[in-house]
């Protein structure tokens, strides 16, 4: 037997290393080369769609590579609607400028001709928002807000009679009882030396909500650790996950939709689902039946129950999801879509929405309004007197028309939406190809457009000297010298805030309630100026408002 080591000795050697090292090395080369070759494609490819407004003639930013024009926001250090506003004023002499969320191009609007335009004359042309498929399969996804064309006109027109007047007339006496509990409250809290006014407030629009919508106590104004304001928080508290998804919803809602991704956190449509059967449950046992937004979701859905047991709505149905099928990939924006019954899940979904629109919105403009109210506080003694007048007179009853004779009080709440909008922008997809007015240029279907509402509120051409609260900004002669679609708190047009009026009135009572018995001022913790949260979507002060409150006297303030 040979010694191996001497058989290797009388081979000539193979220096291996030499032949091995360069293949290895050439595949990662090979790889990186591929990768980078890759990159190159995507940017590329991401430049390219950067390009789309400068390629049809728009004025257009000059976005970057990554971000596009929403950097600011991505990171964090710019709330959404602040990130508009910059746009809005670096390009003060054009009606139109196209600008880049990434890479998706959308169009902002400047001109209130042209919004007029969008949101009323050529409404169906713009009747959707795009955000995100509600056909799709997020369970939470339902809702008027996020429907689209002939499913959201049809919620819609039976939703609405939800706010007519004989309703609302009978909702003002129950956010009336609310507003008796938020008072007690208050008055507790008269000599602390800061108090967190949002969080009172959200509490009350809480209970208000629950009271006149689900036809339900929530409490939270004597609970304060009550389950309903715990996920009321949890709803607005951004969270990195719901970021990330918001994000992806922005560069493709069909994917979010696909990959069934929510930023819903699953005790938030748990704790609905619960609502929903509790609610239910209560009312069959009761044989309990209340005239509520709530009733009204379950009697449609009922309907549409029995209507389902019918053949010809079967054959309905399975046209829906074919088309869902053949034409959701296809497109990146589809409103072929056909009826859609009222399932659970809408009336899920419509419960969840009615919650969340409706109580983070009044309850921010009424702790923004008791902000400007408490470094006004001669805004705050006229209110004050309107008030008091029209209750001595009417016997302490807030009511409807009550409510309605409150003029300054209108205007103050105008002015607090004005420079506190909680929507900061509306947003609308085109759907079919569609011509600009006294324009040769040309909008698609699929394509994106804005309107700035906080950056028009606060445009010196509409309103002289913006950062200056001044409630007679909305005295009917100072209203109608400004040209129209310059004020959308609400937004405008058939899509527009659902409840109005309902809001209005709910503001309005809260207020009546509170300055006619109160004073509010700054405390040592007030901030000045007023931090908003960088996350959110609507506008939201981060730290909560901190005021003083004390007795206000027979005469006004103590
Ligand atoms: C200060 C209070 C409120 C403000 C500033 C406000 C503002 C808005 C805005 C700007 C929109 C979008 C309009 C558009 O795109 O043109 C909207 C839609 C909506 N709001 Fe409000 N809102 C308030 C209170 C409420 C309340 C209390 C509720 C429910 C109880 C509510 C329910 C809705 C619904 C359901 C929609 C979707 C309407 C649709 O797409 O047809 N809002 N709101």
């Amino acid at each position: 037997m040979i010694p191996s080591s001497d058989f290797s000795s009388s081979v000539p050697s193979i220096d291996t290393r030499h032949k091995v090292v360069p293949v290895a090395k050439l595949r990662i080369m090979l790889l990186i080369f591929l990768i980078a070759f890759l990159l190159v494609l995507v940017l590329i490819y991401l430049r390219k769609c950067q390009k789309t407004w400068q390629n049809r003639g728009f004025p257009s930013t000059s976005p970057n590579l990554l971000f596009g024009d929403i950097g600011d926001s991505v990171w964090g250090r710019k709330m959404i609607s602040f990130v508009v506003d910059d746009i809005y004023k670096k390009y003060p002499n054009e009606k139109l400028v196209g600008f880049y969320e990434f890479f998706r191009p959308n169009l902002l609007i400047r001109d209130p001709q042209l919004i007029e335009s969008v949101l009323v004359k050529d409404f169906s042309t713009f009747t959707d928002r795009l955000w995100i498929d509600s056909s799709g399969n997020n369970k939470m996804s339902k809702h008027l807000f996020m429907m689209r064309g002939k499913q959201w006109k049809d919620l819609r027109t039976k939703l609405i009679t939800t706010f007519s007047t004989n309703k609302l007339k009978l909702m003002v006496s129950l956010m009336d009882r609310c507003a008796q509990i938020m008072d007690t409250l208050v008055e507790e809290k008269c000599g602390e030396e800061s108090v967190d006014m949002k969080e009172i407030m959200s509490r009350f629009a809480t209970d208000v909500i629950g009271y006149c919508i689900f036809g339900l106590k929530f409490n939270t104004l004597t609970e304060p650790e009550s389950e309903y304001r715990i996920i009321g928080k949890k709803m607005f508290n951004p969270n990195l996950k719901a970021l990330i998804i918001g994000f992806l919803r922005v560069i493709s809602p069909k994917t979010v939709a696909l990959l069934k991704l929510t930023e819903t956190a699953p005790e938030v449509e748990e704790f609905f689902s619960n609502l929903l059967r509790q609610s239910e449950d209560f009312r069959k046992k009761e044989s309990f039946r209340r005239n509520d937004l709530m009733q009204l979701i379950l009697d449609i859905r009922d309907r549409d129950r029995e209507r389902a047991q019918c053949k010809e709505y079967d054959d309905v149905g399975k046209y829906f999801v074919l088309n869902l099928l053949i034409h959701s990939w296809l497109t990146e924006y589809d409103v072929s879509i056909a009826e859609e019954m009222i399932d659970d899940d809408t009336v899920l979904s419509n419960i969840f929405i009615f919650y969340m629109a409706g109580f983070e919105t009044t309850a921010s403009t009424l702790s923004f309004c008791l902000y400007e109210l408490s470094f006004h506080p001669e805004c705050q003694q006229r209110l004050r007197e309107e008030i008091r007048a029209l209750l001595e007179t009417n016997e302490n009853v807030a009511s409807y028309e009550v409510l309605k004779k409150m003029t300054y009080a209108e205007m103050v709440i105008s002015e607090t939406l004005r420079k506190y909008p909680p929507v900061g922008f509306l947003f609308r997809v085109c759907n079919e190809s569609y011509q600009l007015p006294e324009s040769s240029l040309q909008l698609f279907r699929g394509d994106r457009v804005t309107i700035p509402v906080l950056p028009l509120h606060f445009d010196e051409k509409y309103y002289p000297n913006p950062e200056k609260f001044d409630p007679d900004r909305f005295t009917p002669e100072n209203i109608s010298a400004r040209p129209p679609y310059t004020y959308l708190p609400f937004g405008d047009g058939p899509r527009m805030c659902l409840a109005i009026r309902f809001a209005k009135m709910e503001m309005k009572l809260c207020l009546a309630r509170i300055i006619s018995k109160y004073e509010f001022l700054p405390s040592s913790k007030t901030e000045i100026p007023l931090q908003m949260h960088s996350r959110s979507f609507l506008l939201n002060p981060k730290n909560g408002i901190q005021l003083r409150v004390r007795p206000a006297t027979k005469g006004g303030s103590s």
